[in-house]
């Protein structure tokens, strides 16, 4: 079942609303998750380990095989870029042959391209590589080539799997930049982490999952009110008052 559906005239780029989702039938591992995000806005989407999150990812990207619900990009081109947590690539495709590859799958003339992705190669620190093979490289380089696919279709929405781990520090900057500059544009992002003191400073918005479903939505002042917390609470407090 393809979810993902178009809107016309909206002040969403993505909105979810999951009445089920499970990977057999009659066995739901998310209910009643729903959430939307705005132009320009960063929702984290947050919770313990087995709490649904890549499971609420998957069923937006319409991977999940037993779904009731709907999902509805927005945005000016209805398009969405995906960042899994665990990098793919082809085995005997360069790195520039990637990002090629992408941006003729997204029908970019190779002008508009090139440009683009020389760009992003050198904020990255990886135009040295452009003629290697992303099967060699460590993780966080392979991660990389993640986000430079990302950036270089800019879509309507980002929906990115736990970016955090794997990136040393400098290119967790480049990429906070890249994506504020993203937002700037009108991008929307809705990202899971468990990363909580850096998605309490950069994102707007939450979704906190348990068990499968949302136990608190809002900014950090409406879920330390569904915490039940002070209104200084961190939002690490807020989780664990809440999971
Ligand atoms: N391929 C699968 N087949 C069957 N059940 C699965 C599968 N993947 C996940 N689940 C189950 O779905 C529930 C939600 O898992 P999910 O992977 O969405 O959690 P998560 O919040 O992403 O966790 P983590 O932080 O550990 O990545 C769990 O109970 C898990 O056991």
């Amino acid at each position: 079942m393809d979810l993902i559906e178009e809107a016309d005239g909206q002040d969403y780029v993505l909105r979810v609303d999951i009445k089920v989702a499970g990977y057999e039938e009659e066995k739901p591992a998310i209910r009643d998750v729903s959430l939307q995000v705005a132009p320009g806005q960063l929702v984290g989407l947050i919770g313990p380990n087995g709490a649904g999150k890549s499971t609420t990812i998957k069923t937006i990207l319409g991977l999940m095989a037993h779904v009731d619900g709907n999902v509805t990009l927005g945005g000016r081109h209805k398009r969405y870029a995906y960042v899994p947590e665990q990098p793919v690539f082809y085995e005997y495709f360069t790195l520039w042959e990637h990002l090629r590859l992408a941006a003729s799958a997204f029908g970019m003339e190779e002008d508009q391209f090139a440009g683009k992705a020389e760009q992003l190669l050198k904020r990255f620190r990886l135009t040295g590589e452009r003629n290697h093979y992303p099967a060699h490289f460590s993780k966080g380089m392979q991660q990389k080539l993640m986000l430079i696919i990302a950036f270089l279709l800019e879509p309507d929405v980002y929906i990115v799997d736990e970016p955090f781990v794997g990136l040393d520090p400098r290119a967790t900057n480049d990429f906070l930049s890249l994506l504020d500059a993203e937002r700037q544009r009108g991008a929307g992002v809705l990202m899971s982490t468990h990363v909580l003191d850096t998605a309490e400073r950069i994102c707007q918005g939450f979704v906190l999952i348990n068990s499968g479903a949302v136990v608190a939505k809002g900014t950090l002042a409406q879920v330390r009110i569904d915490a039940g917390c002070t209104e200084d609470a961190t939002l690490f407090e807020c989780f664990h008052a809440l999971t």
